[in-house]
């Protein structure tokens, strides 16, 4: 794998005792788009802040594009835009001056045609020389991104980037992303939305408590732990599961009304067909029949939690 970003044994406990990262190894591909999700607390913002150098880590490893992001704290951290979650900017300052600057603390010269750029395709070129005050918060949140854009980096995380943005705004949010990935751009980005995760992210890492509980394509996480359910009613209760149908996973509600089947929506065969003509055979008459899809936000749940089965056995 050409990793961009390479953690080994990332520990973190903050002066107060908390350990807020807990032996983290994980490796972000190159030109990827990585969703990471996990519930309040989870250590998010603590992992993208350490990976950018804002916060030391107590323990472990991490190379940025190659440069260990301590002993080459100022290559590591030239490789990196940072879209924080709070809305800080200052009042006065122009639009446009505020994202040039932001390039200058990095030590690059000014690059006017560069900033324009950036603020056109952030839509905010006709906003360029008005003063921060006088912008929306969906505005100055593109702000925020136009600065960690300044310097060109090739890794931009967005932490919580739609916390609080209306649809518009988080469709717009994501055509930027998408366009940026297509530059070259690899995206780290935070979330506890699990629909985020599902609809831009090509890899989702799960973080709970300092720990990374999984990490895997998206596709294959939806197809691996992505199960289906088969709902059957009966007219009038179910005596007993025909034993024709041993080895099915089946359950029974209290009433015996409703019956249902969990399987696999990837397998070649699902079972589906033979188990209607056993409940058939066992002269059941069905009053309806129906299939549910698990999505990712119920295997997110399910994650979070259940303390049981450990998610290593889950993934
Ligand atoms: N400077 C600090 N000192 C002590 N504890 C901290 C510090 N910063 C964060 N924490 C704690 O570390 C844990 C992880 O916080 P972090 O902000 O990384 O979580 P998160 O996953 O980003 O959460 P959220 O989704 O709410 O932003 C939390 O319990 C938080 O209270």
């Amino acid at each position: 794998m050409d990793s961009i970003i390479s953690i080994q044994a990332l520990s973190k406990v903050y002066d107060n005792g908390f350990a807020a990262l807990n032996h983290i190894d994980l490796d972000i591909k190159r030109g990827e788009i990585l969703a990471l999700l996990g519930p309040n607390g989870a250590g998010k913002t603590t992992l993208i802040s350490t990976i950018a150098g804002i916060v030391s880590p107590s323990n472990g490893r991490i190379l940025v594009d190659g440069h260990d992001n301590v002993r080459s704290y100022r290559a590591a951290r030239q490789q990196i835009g940072l879209v924080p979650q709070e809305l800080t900017l200052g009042a006065f300052e122009t639009v446009f001056n505020t994202v040039s600057f932001t390039r200058g603390l990095f030590g690059l010269k000014p690059d006017p045609a560069h900033i324009d750029q950036i603020l056109k395709d952030l839509s905010l070129y006709d906003k360029r020389h008005n003063q921060l005050r006088m912008l929306s918060g969906g505005m100055k949140r593109r702000v925020l991104i136009a600065k960690a854009l300044s310097h060109a980096p090739k890794i931009l995380f967005l932490d919580e980037p739609t916390a609080g943005v209306d649809v518009e705004l988080r469709k717009d949010m994501w055509r930027i992303v998408n366009r940026l990935r297509e530059s070259g751009v690899t995206i780290i980005l935070t979330t506890h939305y699990i629909e985020e995760a599902e609809e831009i992210a090509d890899r989702v890492a799960v973080i709970r408590r300092g720990e990374i509980l999984l990490i895997e394509e998206k596709d294959q996480l939806m197809q691996k732990l992505g199960k289906k359910q088969l709902i059957v009613e009966f007219k009038q209760p179910l005596a007993e599961i025909p034993n024709t149908l041993d080895g099915y996973d089946i359950s029974l509600s209290e009433n015996r009304e409703v019956l249902t089947y969990t399987f696999d929506a990837t397998a070649d065969a699902t079972g589906i067909t033979k188990l209607l003509l056993r409940l058939n055979e066992a002269g059941m008459s069905l009053k309806d029949v129906r299939t549910t899809q698990s999505s990712l936000e119920d295997i997110f749940v399910d994650l979070v939690h259940n303390e049981s089965p450990p998610p290593e056995e889950v993934a």
